[in-house]
């Protein structure tokens, strides 16, 4: 299985359990995100978290092996509508989200974090959209996620634009990472939520669901299909496709 969804005290944990490829995302990792989502409805569920296997990557995005034999606009688009849509249902529920970004969060993997509420950031993890290096651009909503989120403008066309994972300081700065952590991550995520999961359940998703107005309307969601469509249409282009080409070959 390539996921692994575990409620434990009032918190639903999704992890991706592909560390052998730095937590790349394949077609059951997305099955997983909707399963993850539907169990964040229960009643007693305080937090969710969204982290990646091992400690060396949360999520390296989508997994080029497999979503390399999307050759068409269309076919892409399939898949990113997808992914797009269930990114806007996370980061539009009422359950606050934490990504535990254990390691690598780079192109998709950046955007799931992205469509959380908190990043909870490891002091030895980078995190950056690379989607630009394949020659699209993010297309699971981060973009537009970020800049709800109140990332500045000059800021978020920069760190989109150059495609490079920053280090943990830089992230904290960019106001993209909410905590650095060192150490255990199961310890900082306790840490995190301890003042909060002492209050009544309704409290935090009360917050969320009022700080996440502007995000719940359907012109945003609108936003996120077309960063779905940007990038699906440059998905098609020979750039691309090449791109993918030479990161697939660069150890043979
Ligand atoms: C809208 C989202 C968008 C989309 O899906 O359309 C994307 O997310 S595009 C994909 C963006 N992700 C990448 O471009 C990352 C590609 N991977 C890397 O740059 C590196 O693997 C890195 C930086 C994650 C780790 O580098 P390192 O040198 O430490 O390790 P390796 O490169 O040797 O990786 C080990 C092993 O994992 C495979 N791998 C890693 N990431 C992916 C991935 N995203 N898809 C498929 N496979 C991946 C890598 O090929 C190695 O496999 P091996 O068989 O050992 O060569």
């Amino acid at each position: 299985m390539s996921f692994r969804i575990t409620k434990l005290d009032g918190i639903v944990q999704f992890q991706i359990t592909r560390p052998e490829i730095h937590n790349a995302v394949n077609h059951e990792v997305v099955d997983g995100f909707a399963l993850f989502i539907e169990q964040l409805a229960q009643e007693d569920v305080q937090f969710g978290v969204v982290t990646g296997e091992g400690d060396k990557a949360f999520c390296s995005g989508g997994d080029l092996s497999v979503f390399h034999s999307l050759r068409t606009e269309q076919q892409a688009l399939e898949i990113h509508e997808r992914m797009a849509t269930l990114l806007y249902k996370l980061a539009t529920q009422p359950v606050p989200v934490i990504a535990l970004v254990n390691g690598t969060a780079i192109g998709g993997g950046a955007e799931i974090a992205s469509a959380c509420d908190y990043r909870l950031v490891s002091q030895h993890a980078r995190a950056g959209f690379v989607q630009g290096t394949l020659a699209i651009t993010s297309g699971w909503g981060g973009t537009t996620f970020l800049q709800l989120k109140g990332i500045p403008y000059d800021k978020l066309l920069k760190f989109t634009t150059e495609a490079k994972p920053l280090p943990a300081d830089e992230l904290k700065d960019l106001g993209w990472a909410t905590s650095v952590y060192s150490g255990d991550k199961w310890a900082a995520v306790a840490d995190f939520v301890k003042q909060m999961k002492q209050l009544h359940p309704s409290v935090a998703k009360s917050y969320k669901t009022l700080l996440t107005t502007e995000l719940r309307k359907p012109e945003v969601y609108e936003r996120v299909l077309d960063e779905a469509r940007m990038c699906a249409k440059l998905w098609e282009l020979d750039a691309h496709h090449e791109a993918v080409d030479r990161f697939l070959a660069r150890k043979k």
